[in-house]
C-alpha cells in the first residue's frame, strides 16, 4: 500500500499540511489516516467528526502518533472558552482555535487559562472565515474590505497573546510583514490549481499560500473527496517542493 512516507525527504518541511478530516464518520477517516504518517502532515478534526465520535477520536489518532487541530473554533463569553480551550489541553492536542471576532477579553482569558497548564496547546485566533467575501462581511453589518478586517483581527489576536491566527493565504503576506515571523499563519481557502473552490471564497494555490508565508496550510476536500485521496495529497506535496 502507497503511503505518504514514499516520497523523498525534501527541503520543504513535511509537516506543513494539515489535512482536514471533514468525514462523516470514521471508517473513511481511518481508511486515509491508515496511509498517512505523523511525520509527513498533521490532522484536523473539526465540528463534524468531533461531534459524532468524541475525544475518543482525538486519542486514537493521538495514539497514532499524529498532532491534531481540535478545529471547534470556540466563541462564547471569556469563562466558557477558556474552560473549553483547557478541556482541549487536557485531550492533548496539539492546536486549538477560538473565533477572534469573541474579542480581547475572551482571548486574553483564554490564554491566561492555558498558561497554566503543563504542554499548552497553540492557541490561534480565527480572523474572517476564507468562505467570506466582503459581500458577506457588509451582509453582517461590517462593510470592508476583508484584508483590513483580517489584519484587525490579528492585531487583536497577537496582542492579546495568541499564538498565531487563520486567516486565507490572500492575507497572508502582508499579515507577515505588519506581525513578523514569531506569529503562526494557519491558512486554509487552499485549492491546487483547477480544484472546485466550493464554499471557498478567498484562495490561492497551495505553492502561492507557501510563498505567501503561511506556516501550515490546511486542505480538505482536494483531498478528502478526491478518488485517490492519498494521491492527491502526493500531488500536492509535489506541486510544494516541485518534485
Ligand atoms: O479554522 C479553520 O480550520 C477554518 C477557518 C476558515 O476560515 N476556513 C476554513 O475553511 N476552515 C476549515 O478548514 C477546512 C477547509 O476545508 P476545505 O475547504 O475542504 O479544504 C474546513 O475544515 C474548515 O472548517
Amino acid at each position: 500500500m502507497t503511503r505518504f512516507s514514499t516520497l523523498p525527504p525534501t527541503s520543504t518541511e513535511p509537516t506543513r499540511i494539515i489535512v482536514a478530516l471533514d468525514f462523516a464518520a470514521a471508517e473513511p477517516a481511518l481508511a486515509l489516516v491508515d496511509r498517512l504518517d505523523p511525520d509527513r502532515c498533521r490532522l484536523k478534526v473539526g465540528k463534524e467528526l468531533f461531534t459524532r465520535l468524541g475525544p475518543a477520536f482525538v486519542e486514537g489518532l493521538q495514539a497514532r502518533g499524529f498532532q491534531v487541530f481540535l478545529d471547534l473554533k470556540f466563541h462564547d463569553i471569556p469563562n466558557t472558552v477558556a474552560a473549553a480551550c483547557e478541556a482541549a489541553a487536557d485531550l492533548g492536542v496539539w492546536m486549538v482555535n477560538v473565533h477572534a471576532s469573541g474579542g480581547s477579553r475572551m482571548m486574553e482569558t483564554a490564554r491566561a487559562r492555558l498558561s497554566r497548564v503543563a504542554n499548552p496547546p497553540l492557541l490561534i485566533g480565527v480572523t474572517l472565515l476564507t468562505s467570506m467575501d466582503a459581500s458577506d462581511l457588509a451582509g453582517i453589518g461590517c462593510p470592508g474590505d476583508p484584508r483590513e478586517r483580517v489584519m484587525a483581527l490579528a492585531r487583536l489576536a497577537r496582542d492579546a497573546g495568541l499564538d498565531g491566527i487563520v486567516c486565507s493565504p490572500l492575507e497572508a503576506a502582508p499579515v507577515r510583514a505588519a506581525l513578523g515571523r514569531d506569529f503562526l499563519l494557519v491558512t486554509p481557502g487552499v485549492r491546487p490549481a483547477g480544484a472546485a473552490a466550493g464554499d471557498q471564497k478567498r484562495i490561492m494555490t497551495p505553492a502561492e499560500a507557501l510563498a505567501a508565508g503561511s506556516d501550515h496550510l490546511v486542505i480538505g476536500r482536494p483531498i478528502t473527496q478526491a478518488p485517490d485521496p492519498l494521491a492527491a495529497l502526493l500531488e500536492i506535496e509535489r506541486s510544494l517542493t516541485g518534485a
